[in-house]
Formats: structure tokens, sequence, C-alpha cells
């Protein structure tokens, strides 16, 4: 608590002090960037000094991260609202040591269910299969998509689709011009029972059938419920299973990432794995100063809860990664938008901020207008390559990365009143009207970004990026006191999803609802076409 209130005061004593001022150490560039393997992570542009940043570490350090993280890696049952461990990691534990659920090693299991993918992979590669389509929702779809997405480069298996929306348009759109004979489905649910992924699973199956495909041999499942697999029809040897201990929004490093490891081949998605691995060594062993997702975390907590800033924007400088937003959006959210502490009192302060944002330079052209002259300060999280994939076209790729440094350069300096009148003046005004157009160019600057950058985005490189923010949610949720591992606030909407369909389809009357919703289903079905 003392740690919390010191770190207030110290904000309040910062008041307006440029950032830039903090510059005048000549070693701030680097003594406030942290590197590991090819990876660096620049948090200079931010206002916290050597003062806070030993603070925000007490902070880390009373909360008992270190004890936690080694917890969550051995396998104890820190999700315990839902009595289940947490371990991800162990998907992409690339060592022989064993990992204990319940007093068994749950390591064997996991390396067969890998060899199993590999063969699978292998064997839908060399295959007649032309396109694979993913059905799938949240974190059984956000995790491959945004993978497959950001790795096209090293795609040279069958094209890969992605169904989530239970709106019929997406899976029509995505089936029409697809041959029902060389299509794969890949049924992607943890639960088997999202109702979103069985619908369109039920659509896909109909249309291969009505098309002259075989669902026997051309579906595929990726669940922990192997019953309810059995139950639609999908032959043993074609489902994939995995543990409850792997959350829905952590799990593209097991089953839940066939389809990108059929994208890119086992070799690809092992490298993959590697890259994660290397995170998850890197964040056990490193001092909290050296601590990558330690040091995201903890600027984190600096702009939302000690400034109060109550989003932060992501912004990769990286065309395959525009669905790395949604993806961080959902890995953030869910985990960290809780009300209330591990012992279900309520949260003294805010949990988790509001994450968004879209790949650059497109969000320039959209939002940026906002983030340097609105009035709410958005915290940026900026991420560039040194080398893009087209060599040919080298010089796209220069302005790609001097438009990414552009921007956080612009956030930090800003454009003063007297550097815009001077603007204005060389254009030509005076008086009055120099002064009314002088105040509309200002930027007050003094807006926080941090910058990640890595050599080039391939499969290693993208395990390190996920795994370096999922460790972040972990810190920060375990600061916050909370746990990041359930999702019980979408349970409400869905349970009155269920209880509305029969009134929706005409079935049951709207009696007991509230007006509001009465009265939109009466206009939706007196519209409703006949
Ligand atoms: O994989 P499932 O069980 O279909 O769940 C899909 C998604 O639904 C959620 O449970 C939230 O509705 C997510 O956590 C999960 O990723």
């Amino acid at each position: 608590m003392q740690t919390w209130d010191k770190l207030h005061t110290r904000f309040e004593a910062i008041g307006e002090r440029p950032i830039l001022a903090l510059f005048e150490d000549a070693t701030r560039a680097k003594s406030f960037t942290i590197q590991t393997q090819d990876m660096a992570f620049d948090y200079a542009k931010t206002n916290i000094d050597a003062d806070t940043r030993a603070d925000l570490i007490a902070l880390a350090e009373e909360a008992g991260v270190a004890d936690k993280r080694d917890a969550m890696f051995r396998g104890d049952k820190i999700n315990d609202t839902e009595g289940r461990a947490v371990l991800h990691t162990a998907l992409r534990n690339r060592d022989d040591a064993p990992v204990m659920v319940d007093g068994a090693d749950v390591m064997p299991a996991i390396r067969d269910t890998l060899k199993r993918m590999a063969d699978f992979s292998d064997h839908i590669r060399d295959s007649d299969i032309t396109d694979v389509v993913n059905i799938g929702i949240g974190g059984s779809d956000l995790g491959p998509a945004m993978a497959v997405a950001a790795l096209a480069p090293y795609h040279d298996g069958p094209r890969c689709h992605f169904v989530s929306n239970v709106d019929g348009a997406h899976i029509a759109d995505t089936l029409r011009g697809l041959d029902a004979k060389t299509t794969l489905v890949i049924v992607a649910s943890k639960t088997f029972t999202t109702i979103e992924t069985m619908t369109n699973a039920r659509t896909a199956r109909a249309w291969m059938v009505d098309h002259g495909g075989n669902p026997a041999t051309q579906f595929a499942a990726l669940s922990t419920a192997e019953d309810k697999t059995a139950a639609f029809g999908i032959a043993p040897a074609q489902v994939f299973g995995f543990e409850d201990w792997v959350g829905g929004r952590y799990s593209v490093w097991g089953p839940i990432g066939l389809s990108l490891m059929i994208a890119i081949g086992p070799k690809g998605f092992n490298a993959f794995l590697d890259g994660a691995f290397a995170m998850d060594t890197h964040f056990r062993a490193a001092e909290p100063l050296e601590n990558m997702p330690m040091m995201l975390a903890l600027v984190g907590i600096w702009h939302n809860q000690i400034c109060g800033h109550a989003t932060r924007a992501v912004l990769p400088y990286d065309e395959r990664l525009s669905l790395l937003p949604d993806y961080f959006q959902q890995l953030e959210m869910e985990s960290n938008g809780k009300r209330v502490q591990m012992d279900g009192t309520a949260s003294p302060r805010d949990t988790g901020p509001v994450v968004w944002g879209a790949a650059g330079t497109n969000g320039q052209h959209a939002f940026y207008q906002l983030i340097h002259q609105g009035t709410r300060v958005i915290p940026c999280e900026f991420m560039v390559a040194a080398n893009g994939h087209e060599p040919e076209l080298a010089h796209h790729h220069h302005l790609l990365i001097a438009n990414c440094l552009a921007q956080s350069e612009a956030l930090m300096q800003g454009r003063s009143l007297a550097q815009a009148r001077k603007i204005m003046q060389d254009k030509g005004l005076s008086g009055d009207e120099l002064e009314r157009q002088a105040q509309h160019r200002v930027f007050v600057g003094n807006r926080p970004s941090t910058t990640l950058v890595y050599d080039r985005l391939d499969p290693y490189t993208l395990g390190q990026i996920i795994a370096l923010y999922e460790h972040r949610v972990f810190v920060e949720g375990v600061i916050l006191g909370i746990n990041s591992y359930d999702q019980w606030g979408v349970e409400l909407g869905k349970e009155l999803a269920t209880s509305l369909q029969p009134v929706v389809e005409g079935t049951q009357s709207a009696e007991g609802k509230d007006s509001s919703t009465a009265s939109l289903i009466d206009y939706l079905i007196r519209h409703r076409d006949a």
C-alpha cells in the first residue's frame, strides 16, 4: 500500500515535467532499454525516472511476482476460481524437465500430441487439400488467424481461412468459391459447446455433404472435450486434445495452432515455440531491471494505475501484424478486466486498461489525430522490424521505420505555441488570425510511448513477442491481485442469448423482458422478411 502511495506522490510531484528533460542524462536511452537476444524494448520516452522505476520494481516484489511466476511454471493451481493450473508454457517447454500437475508429468502427452499434429500436418500438406477452414472464436480463432497472417512469407501449405462470427455472412462468404472435395474443416473449441462455433461447424458439415466432400475424412477437431468431438462424429485420429490448464486466449501453442502448423509446416511451428520458450527462459531468469516482460508490465501499471491513462494503443508498424491489436485485446482485456481481487473483495483501483490499436502507417491517417492533439493521453506501444521480407522494396521498409520513429518523437516533443506562431507567420498571417490559427497547430507533446524493435518477423520472433505480452499480462495481474485466468464476465451475455433465442424465433413471448428489449425484438420480428 505504501509503495502505491509513494508512486502516486511521485506522479503528482512530476507534474508537467517534460519527458525530454530526462534525456539530459546521456545514458537515458541505454539505461531505459532492455535487450534479450535480438529484441530490444525501449521505454526511455516515458516519464519514468530511475527512482520511479525502483518503486515500480518494489511494487512487483511486494506483490510476490517472482514466487507467483515460479508457481505458474511449476504447475500450481494459480487459477483458483476454476481450480486449475496455468500451463500454456508447458506447451512450448523445450527442455527435458518434467512439469507436474496432480502428481503426474504432463510433458509426455504434450510431446505426443505435438508429434501427432506434425504427422497430420505433413499428411495434409502432401495431400490434395487446397484450403483449410478453421472454425473457432475468441482464443480458438484470434491466435491462429493472427499468426497465419503474421507469417505469410513462411506459408507454403494450403490456403487458410478463419470463420468465427455466428453471423451467417461469415461462413457463407468464406465457403463461397471453395471446393468441398479439397477443403479441410478444423473445428477449434476448447469446450466444444460454444454456440457460434458449433453452429458454424454444423453449417460447414452440411455444405461439405451437399457439395460432394467427405466430413469423415475432411473434418478435424481441437478440443479438451473428446466425448463431444466423438458425438459430433469426428474420428479420434483427427482429434487433437489438450487439457483444461490451457486457457483459450493462451492456446495457440498447442492443438489450437494446428492451422498455423499446416500453413508453415512443423519446422516453422517448432521455431515459433522455440521463440516463446526463449522468452519464458528470459522471464524466469532475468533480474527485474533486465526483465523485458516485467518492465513492460511496470510501464503499463505506471501509465494505467498511477497516471490514470485508461487505454493503451498497440501500434505494430508491420502490416502482417494487423490482427495483433485484436489478439492482444482479448489477451489483456479478458485476462485483466476484473472487478474483484483473488479474495473476492473489490479492487481498490482500476484494473486492466482498454487495449486497442491498428497497424501503422494506416492508423496515422485515422486516429492519430486524437493521440497527438486530443485531450486524453494514450500511451502508445510501437513495434517495428529492422528488416522486411521484400528486399526489392527496401525503400518501403525505410519509410515504414521513419514513420514509426517520427510518431514517437512527435508525441514526446510536441510543437510549442511559439513554433506554431512562426509557421503561421511564415505563411503570411498576422494579428488575431495568426493567433487563432497557431493554436490549432500546437502539439502539447510529452505523450509517452515505448518501442519494441526486432530483426525480422519470423516464426521465432513472433513466438517471442506473444510470450512477452502474455507474461506482461501475468505480472500486471499479480500486482493488481486479480485472477488473470478466468473469464466469468462472458457468461451472463451467453446465458441471456440462449434465453432470448426462442423469443427472437417467435416461439416464446417477450413477457418479463424489459420494455426496451421487448420493443427491439418486436421491431426486428415485424420487419423480418416473410
Ligand atoms: O474454445 P471455446 O471453448 O469455443 O471458447 C472460445 C472463447 O470463448 C471464451 O470462453 C469467451 O467467451 C474465450 O475465453 C474463448 O477463447
